[in-house]
C-alpha cells in the first residue's frame, strides 16, 4: 500500500489548535483535512500493530481492531505514537492495561529486542483535565506557568514532570519503572511484569507471605519515602497501595506525575496524607502495628545526623556510621527504636489537626488568623531537634512572661543595687508600661507553638 510521506503531513501543535478565534473557515477546513489525512495514513501504516481493547488478565496477541483504534486515539496522540513506532522504541501496542483518570496505560513490545513497555497516554480533553485539577491539586503546581489555559500543553508538562520524577527516582535507586522515551504527552516506561505479559501485582493486590513480609514491605515503604524527600528532593503527593507494585519481590514506586518539591507550598500536607495513606493501609488492612504518623513525618525529613544522633548516642561509635549517609540498613534500625503506635494515639491525633506550612513564606492571608491563633506550625521548626539548652532557655523565657503575667508589681522591685531606669518612673508611666509588656507577652503567646505540642512533636515518647 502506497502511503503519503508521513513527515511531510505532519503538524505542529498549534495546527491541531481550536482557538483562532473562527475567523478563518477555510484555513480550519483545510487543517482539518490535512489532520484527517494524516490520522489515515497512520492508520495504514501502524493500525495494524495497535491493539487498545482491555486486557484482562493475560498479555494476548489478538489482531488489532483499526475501527476502535481510531475511536480511542485522537490524531494527536496517533502521531506520538507513530514517532515511537519510527525511532524503533516499540513495534506494537498489545492492549490497554488501565484506563485511569489522567491517563490510559498500554502495554507495547519491541519485537526486534523482545523487550516489554507500558506506555502511559495522558487525556488532553478538557473535561478530563478540569477534573485532574479538583482531584489532584494541579492548579498548585502549574500556578506560575503560561499554559495553565491550554489543556494540551498542560498535560504535556504533566507528562514531562512523570518523565523527570522517574529518572530522580532511578537514578538514585528507588525501585520505580524505569523511564524510557517521551514524546509529548506519551511516555514510555519499563513494564513490570510477573513475565510472559503477566503484569506485576499492585501492592494492594499482593499476597503476602506472612506479618514478617508485610512488615518489611512497610520499612521499605517508609525508607523509600525518605530516600524520595531526602534524595530526589519530592514529596509523592498520592502514594498509596495503589500506586505501589511488587515485582521481583521489590516494592516499586511509581505514578509521579503529581509529586512536588519540598518547597512547593502544600508539600508538608501531601507528604502527611501519604504517611496516612500507607500507615492506614498496614494497620487497617494488613493489621500489623504501625509507627505514629508525627514520628514517620519526622523520619522522613529530618538529618541524617540528627536520626543518627538519636540512634547512637555515644560520639565516637557513631563516627563509622555517618560515612553512610541514607544506608538502607541504618535506617531500618532506627524505625526499630520507634514505638508503636497505640489505638488512641491523641498525638497523632493532634498532628493530622494541624495545619501544616513548611514556611512561613507559604501563609497565605485565609491561614494568618489561624496562626496567630496558634493553628498553623511551620514543619521545618516543629521537627527541628532542639539543643537541651535551648530549651531550657525558653522554659526560662515563659517563667518570666508567667510571672510578668501574674505579679502585678513585684518584678523590677529586686534587690540589685545599681540604678535603673525602671526605678525612677512615675507611678502612671510604669502601670503603662506594665501594661503594654502584658499585653505584647499575650499576643506573644497566641503566635507561638503551644508547648505541649511542639513537645509532643519534637520528643519520642518509647513506651
Ligand atoms: N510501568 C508499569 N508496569 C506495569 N503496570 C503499570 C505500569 N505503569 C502503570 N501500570 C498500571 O497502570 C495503572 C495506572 O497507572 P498510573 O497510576 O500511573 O496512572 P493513573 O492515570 O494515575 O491511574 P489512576 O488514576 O488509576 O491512578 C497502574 O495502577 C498499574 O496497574
Ligand atoms: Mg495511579
Amino acid at each position: 500500500m502506497s502511503h503519503p510521506d508521513l513527515d511531510d503531513l505532519s503538524l505542529s501543535d498549534s495546527d491541531y489548535s481550536s482557538d483562532d478565534g473562527g475567523n478563518n473557515t477555510s484555513a480550519r477546513k483545510n487543517v482539518a483535512n490535512h489532520v484527517l489525512r494524516e490520522k489515515t495514513a497512520l492508520l495504514d501504516k501502524y493500525g495494524a500493530n495497535i491493539k487498545v481493547d482491555h486486557i484482562k488478565h493475560r498479555i494476548t496477541r489478538d489482531k488489532a481492531e483499526r475501527a476502535t483504534v481510531e475511536q480511542v486515539l485522537d490524531p494527536r496522540t496517533l502521531r506520538f505514537l507513530s514517532k515511537l513506532f519510527k525511532n524503533g522504541t516499540i513495534t506494537e501496542i498489545n492492549g490497554c492495561i488501565s484506563t485511569g483518570k489522567e491517563a490510559n496505560v498500554y502495554f507495547a513490545i519491541n519485537a526486534d529486542t523482545g523487550k516489554e513497555y507500558a506506555v502511559k497516554i495522558y487525556k488532553t480533553s478538557i473535561l478530563v483535565f478540569k477534573d485532574r485539577e479538583r482531584y489532584v491539586d494541579g492548579e498548585f503546581r502549574f500556578r506560575n506557568t503560561k499554559n495553565q489555559s491550554n489543556p494540551r500543553k498542560m498535560v504535556r508538562l504533566w507528562a514531562e514532570k512523570e518523565f523527570r520524577n522517574l529518572k530522580r527516582l532511578h537514578s538514585v535507586g528507588i525501585p520505580s519503572p524505569e523511564p524510557v522515551d517521551l514524546k509529548s504527552h506519551v511516555l514510555v516506561m519499563e513494564y513490570l511484569s510477573k513475565g510472559d505479559g503477566w503484569p506485576s501485582p499492585k501492592l494492594k493486590d499482593y499476597e503476602f507471605k506472612d506479618d514478617d513480609e508485610i512488615a518489611s514491605f512497610y520499612i521499605k515503604m517508609l525508607i523509600y519515602m525518605r530516600w524520595l524527600y531526602q534524595k530526589c528532593r519530592l514529596v509523592h503527593a498520592d502514594l498509596s497501595e495503589y500506586n505501589t507494585i511488587v515485582h521481583q519481590g521489590e516494592l516499586y514506586i511509581f505514578d509521579v506525575s503529581q509529586s512536588v518539591e519540598p518547597d512547593h507550598q502544600m508539600s508538608m500536607d501531601f507528604l502527611r496524607m501519604d504517611i496516612k495513606n500507607v500507615n492506614d493501609f498496614f494497620s487497617r488492612i494488613k493489621k500489623i502495628n504501625v509507627f505514629p504518623e508525627r514520628l514517620i513525618f519526622r523520619f522522613v525529613i529530618d538529618t541524617w545526623t540528627s536520626l543518627m544522633t538519636e540512634l547512637i548516642p555515644n560520639k565516637e561509635d557513631r563516627q563509622a556510621v555517618m560515612e553512610e549517609p541514607e544506608d538502607f540498613e541504618l535506617l531500618e534500625k532506627y524505625l526499630n527504636i520507634l514505638p508503636h503506635k497505640s489505638d488512641d494515639d491523641q498525638e497523632d491525633a493532634v498532628f493530622r489537626s494541624l495545619h501544616l506550612v513548611s514556611s512561613l513564606n507559604h501563609l497565605e492571608e485565609r491561614d494568618f488568623d489561624k496562626f496567630r491563633t496558634g493553628q498553623v506550625d511551620t514543619l521545618r521548626d516543629l521537627v527541628k531537634e532542639e539543643p537541651e539548652e535551648a530549651e531550657e532557655d525558653e522554659d526560662e523565657e515563659e517563667e518570666e512572661e508567667e510571672s510578668d503575667d501574674d505579679s502585678d508589681d513585684s518584678d523590677d522591685d529586686d534587690d540589685d543595687d545599681s540604678p535603673k531606669g525602671k526605678k525612677f518612673e512615675d507611678k502612671d508611666a510604669k502601670k503603662e508600661r506594665k501594661k503594654l509588656a502584658k499585653e505584647a507577652a499575650r499576643e506573644k503567646r497566641k503566635t507561638k507553638m503551644k508547648k505541649h505540642v511542639k513537645k509532643k512533636l519534637t520528643k519520642k515518647t518509647h513506651k
